[in-house]
């Protein structure tokens, strides 16, 4: 056996958040090996937001375009799935070729080694017969993959999971989605709008069931109304396949279809990781970290893996925090700079030091040695991407009142806003307020709407900076705008 090779950082996993952290230290100057087992750049530019996004896109197009006949004319609109597929194959994913994500890393100064990574020990990581020892620190982002329920029956079926959604060059003509989360219906109102015959299959007792009810009541709506079938409360007990149909049974029903997509939530792989090896338990959900995204002594993670919520926001955020405490961690270990910037470090990560002056570079903003930033979830945003889309961030009602804080609640429906009423057809949603009245601060907010996800973004300053109700109140709002709304909603607080 080879005598492990010493390099400064090892990255374990170059998704969005692996990929992040692996180019910023090898561009500060960093001897950096990242490890992908399959193709740099992760889940979301490949199987996950950048494609479905542009299936979504292409599918509210169809959408409008059938609105022209109540609003300004009329409008024949033929779907073909055909264009879509080439865009994905050709604009986004290189026909899933990663050259350009890997040719991106090596020309930051990264080493890329294809292969699965696993812990051998404190500071060291084997792919294959190569193993590295990390002077520095090693940093896991080996994400989640799809978590198939163990229903009878279903794992001997050819079933899709969003990998063959996102990769599909023909449509089936029905479709069951089992699951009705995040995935589940943003590709269900997709396919359906191409005229696929969907229907979505859900063991809880609402679609989107982590955000308010409301938001789940306004897009099983909307879904409804392009055709999906929507079937809540359903215990999945076996699944058959006869070579053509695929059949679901729960209780005394039956549901039928061409093609099965499973999207029932995701899951870390802990057990692949060789977490034993360095005394970390591997049988958790997900990796626990700190607000530095520390692991355990040298070792940090970053991305879906720590089950802080499962977007490239948060994995892109946490990434800046990694790089910066990394670099905060190889200074004090090398000696480096004091808090004044006089540098001493020497060798690979010099460069670091002397590019900055002794401040570091991490996530865009600099990090003056020994502040490195801290993480702070309160002010998380999500957006699911359905037709009209689904805003939220921070805490939902119910979450606040378990908290036992003192909820006000704000409400008002997009349909009798100005813009609502202007926009007439496609104007299903609204802005729900989530107020800590004791502290005179929103700590939630949710936004439906044909721009949900972007009304959303003064709402995520407003939870974010705590900014005082009684300041939001006295803002203007520019008329007749989607997110005029919000005012009608913090007038509405009780
Ligand atoms: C259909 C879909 C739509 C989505 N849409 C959105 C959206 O609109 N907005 C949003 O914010 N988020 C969205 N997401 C979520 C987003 O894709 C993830 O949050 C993001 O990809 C997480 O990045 P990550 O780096 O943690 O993990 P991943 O992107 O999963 O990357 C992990 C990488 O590690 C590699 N790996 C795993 N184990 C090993 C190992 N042992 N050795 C070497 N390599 C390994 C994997 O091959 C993978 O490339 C979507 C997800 C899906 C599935
Ligand atoms: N727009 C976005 O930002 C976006 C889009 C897609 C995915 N994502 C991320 O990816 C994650 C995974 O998405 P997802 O939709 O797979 O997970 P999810 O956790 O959002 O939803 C899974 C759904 O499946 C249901 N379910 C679980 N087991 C079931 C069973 N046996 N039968 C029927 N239903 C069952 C759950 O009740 C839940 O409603 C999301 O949580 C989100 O963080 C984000």
């Amino acid at each position: 056996m080879a005598d492990p090779e010493l390099v400064d950082v090892v990255v374990v996993g170059l998704g969005v958040g692996g990929e992040e952290v692996a180019g910023r230290l090898a561009e500060a100057g960093l001897t950096v090996v990242g490890i992908e087992r399959d193709l740099t750049g992760g889940e979301c530019p490949y199987w996950g937001c950048i494609p479905s996004k542009m299936m979504i896109r292409a599918a509210n197009s169809l959408a409008e375009a059938r609105r022209v006949n109540e609003l300004a004319g009329s409008a024949e609109v033929r779907p073909d799935w055909a264009p879509v597929a080439r865009r994905i194959r050709e604009e986004a994913t290189d026909t899933w070729d990663d050259t350009v994500a890997v040719d991106r890393f090596t020309g930051k100064g990264g080493r890329f080694v294809r292969g699965s990574g696993r812990l051998d020990g404190p500071g060291r990581v084997r792919v294959g017969d190569q193993v590295f020892q990390a002077r520095y620190g090693i940093v896991l982002g080996t994400g989640t993959r799809p978590s198939v329920p163990p229903i009878d029956g279903l794992a001997d079926t050819p079933y899709w999971t969003n990998h063959q959604a996102i990769e599909a060059e023909q449509l089936p003509e029905s479709l069951l989605v089992l699951g009705g989360g995040a995935i589940g219906l943003e590709l269900a109102q997709v396919f359906a709008r191409f005229g696929v015959r969907v229907t979505v299959v859900e063991a809880a007792d609402r679609v989107l069931a982590v955000e308010e009810p409301e938001a789940s009541e306004v897009a099983a709506q909307a879904l409804r109304a392009d055709g999906v079938t929507i079937e809540t409360g359903v215990k999945a007990e076996r699944v058959d396949h006869d070579g053509g149909t695929f059949t679901l049974h729960a209780g005394d029903r039956t549901f039928r279809a061409d093609q099965l997509l499973v999207v029932t939530g995701r899951r870390a792989h802990l057990e692949e990781l060789g977490l034993d090896t360095v005394q970390v338990d591997a049988q958790q959900r997900y990796l626990p970290v700190d607000e530095r995204m520390h692991v355990t002594d040298g070792i940090w993670a970053v991305g879906d893996l720590t089950g802080e919520g499962a977007f490239t926001h948060i994995a892109m955020y946490q990434a800046a925090i990694v790089v910066a405490d990394l670099l905060d961690h190889m200074r004090r270990t090398r000696g480096g700079p004091d808090a004044s910037g006089t540098a001493s470090v020497v060798g690979g990560a010099a460069g670091v030091v002397s590019a900055v002056g002794g401040a570091m570079s991490a996530g865009g903003s600099t990090v003056a040695p020994g502040s490195v930033p801290v993480a702070d979830y309160r002010a998380l945003p999500r957006v699911t991407f359905t037709d009209p889309e689904v805003g939220a961030v921070g805490l939902t009602e119910q979450q606040a009142r378990d908290r036992g804080i003192n909820v006000q609640v704000g409400y008002t429906d997009l349909t009798t806003s100005s813009r609502g009423w202007i926009h007439k057809t496609g104007n299903a949603g609204f802005v729900k307020l989530v107020a800590d009245a004791d502290q005179g601060v929103l700590v939630g907010a949710t936004s439906v709407g044909p721009a949900g996800g972007e009304v959303l973004s003064g709402l995520v300053v407003a939870v974010h900076a705590a900014v005082p109700i009684s300041q939001l109140r006295h803002m203007i709002y520019a008329y007749p705008t989607f997110h005029r709304a919000i005012e009608d909603a913090l007038r509405n607080l009780k």
